[in-house]
Parts: C-alpha cells; structure tokens; sequence
C-alpha cells in the first residue's frame, strides 16, 4: 500500500522516536505553528505525544539538555517585530539551530467562564505580544479594563477556567485555547489587524543542516568589534556584494555595557550557497564574531531571485579564473 503521508523536504524526516515540544500549555498559537509543522512533514500524529512548556526558555533549555530532539518556539511577528525573549535565548544558548519555520495566521477572540458578560469585565489577561495586537479593540470596548500579564495566551485562558481567585475575568487567546478550557467567546476577530501572522522557528542541537531547496533562509547574529562610524555599514555591504537579501534586521543589546549590540539577521539562502558562503566567510573577517544559528526552507517556498553574477556558477567560474591565473600568469 502506498505511505499517504506527504514527503517532508530532505533533512526533514521524522522517526517515530522525534520527540517534539513547544511553548505551552495546549491552546497556545505555538502548538498550531507545531501542528502546522507536523502536517507539513507528514508527522501529524506526534502532535498528542508532544510537551508543552511554560515559557519559550523552558522550550529551549529542553532542547539543549536533550530531553526533546526539536522544539517550537515564536520568533517574529508581523505586527509586534521581533519576539526579543526568544532572540535572546537562542542567543544565549551554544549550540541551538533553526531546523524549519512555521507562519501562522493569527486571530483572537476575548474568552470569559460561561456566563460573564462583556460589561463585567474589569480586566484582561494574556500574553503581551497578544495584549499589543487588541489594544484598539480594546480602547474601543473595555476602555477602562486593565491589562494582566500571563506567560502564554492559553495559561490565560487555563487559569480562568481552572483557578477561582483571579484578578482579570477575561482572557485575549485562539479559538482553540477558550474550546480547550470550556470558555465562552465574548467576541470574536478583535485583532487591531486583520493580516497578522507569526512566524515561529522549529529548534534542535548540533549536526542536522537541512539539505538546501533553493528557497532557503539563514539566521545569524553579527558582534562589531568596536563602535566606529560606518561599522555596521561594513557588516551590511557584505550582503549587498554578493546579492543577498535580507528579511529581518534587528538591532538587540548585548547586555555587556550601554550602547552595545548585536544585530540579529534573516536573509535569502543557504549555506550551500557560493554567495552565503562567501558572505559568511567575509563577514568572520569584519565582525567580531559571527553567530550561525542555522539555514532552512523558507515556509512560503519562495526560491530566492539570484542575479547572475551572484549564482553558484559564477563563482565557481570566478575561482577556476583564479586558479587558471595562479598556474598560468
Ligand atoms: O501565547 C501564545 O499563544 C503564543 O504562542 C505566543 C504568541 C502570542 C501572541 C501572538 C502569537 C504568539
């Protein structure tokens, strides 16, 4: 009989064994990126075995440690940027790679226990990133409720069903969280854009590089050596040179002193690329240090628009020239 389960991309095959978790609990956008994900590589049945945890450190420090061979975690999000927790970790983490990347369209509904009334709510818990997005749903209906900070959009909505001294009585989550947890939806789509979508990042250790599709992302991190005037722009013509574009560019303190950053980078290829390699390997002589943090296909499949004197051929013409004037010149 024929397996009818879809062909995941090379690199991306999953054992029975694959032990996946994600930011939790059940009802967070995080395990719809990981649903989404598993139904992409033809996996959707790992997706009851998988472990929810309370905080996208949890999630990654699991990974690490070798409890959990890929975890989920969000990144970006097309409204709010970037998720800086996230950048963060994976940051202070060795050894932590990008192995997939999930987009997920985002809606949100207000959920309450059965019975409350949209006038009694006095205040609203949720995750901040999801608080950020309703604020003028907000302003425009409950103008006068307070904002509660929760580690997840589901642990609001968890806590409401569950726990009886709560200081908010309405929580900002999926659809999925308020029918997980026996809400009931006081309104629905209130997102300040009806386009927002997150993107989130599958995790892993060392040594699984996906194989290249020719719609491929890399991340890196990038360290200046010393602050001096056209510093960063050193760093950014590298890219430009070699034809690459960049999708995410973002500037994150590194903790050390006032003033010092790290610039978090998305760009268009692989590290199969000649013109990535070539960019990366320029890029260790300019920078201080250069943080790999992993190539791997791009969610949309869109392949990367590559001028032809940015593609593996002319580079490899460039170094058999080069090679034909160190024999012959
Ligand atoms: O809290 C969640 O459900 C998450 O997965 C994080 C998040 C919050 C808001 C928008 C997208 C993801």
């Amino acid at each position: 009989m024929r397996d009818p389960r879809p062909t995941p991309p090379e690199g991306q095959q999953v054992s029975n064994e694959t032990t996946y978790g994600y930011f939790g609990p059940r009802g967070t956008f995080t395990q719809a990126a990981l649903a989404a994900h598993l139904e992409s590589v033809g996996a959707a049945d790992r997706l009851d075995a998988s472990v929810p945890f309370a905080t996208v450190t949890a999630v990654l420090d699991a990974v690490q440690a070798g409890e959990i061979d890929l975890g989920v975690v969000p990144i970006e999000n097309s409204v709010e940027g970037g998720v800086s927790a996230t950048l963060d970790a994976l940051n202070a983490r060795d050894e932590l790679y990008i192995r997939a990347e999930v987009l997920v369209p985002i809606t949100f509904v207000l959920a309450a226990r059965p019975g409350t009334t949209l006038e009694s709510v006095r205040a609203v818990g949720s995750h901040s990133h999801a608080w950020a997005q309703v604020r003028g749903w907000m302003e425009a209906n409950l103008p006068a409720a307070h904002y509660v900070p929760t580690l997840s959009t589901a642990a609001a909505a968890e806590d409401l069903s569950g726990l009886d001294d709560l200081t908010y009585q309405a929580a900002v989550c999926a659809r999925m969280a308020a029918d997980t947890f026996g809400l009931e939806v006081l309104a629905s789509d209130i997102g300040d854009n009806a386009s927002a979508v997150t993107r989130f990042v599958v995790v892993s250790g060392p040594g699984h590089l996906p194989a290249a599709t020719g719609a491929d992302k890399t991340t890196i991190m990038l360290f200046q050596h010393d602050d001096h005037a056209g510093g960063l722009l050193e760093m950014l013509e590298q890219f430009a040179a070699r034809g690459i574009n960049m999708t995410r560019l973002e500037s994150r303190p590194t903790g050390a002193a006032m003033g010092s950053y790290g610039f978090s980078i998305d760009f268009e290829g692989h590290l199969d690329d000649a013109r990535v390699a070539e960019t990366l390997m320029s890029l260790h002589r300019v920078a201080a240090r250069v943080r790999f943090f992993g190539s791997y296909p791009r969610a949309d499949a869109r392949p990367a628009e590559v001028v032809p004197s940015a593609s593996d051929e002319s580079f490899a013409d460039a170094r058999d020239w080069l090679e034909q004037l160190r024999t012959q010149g």
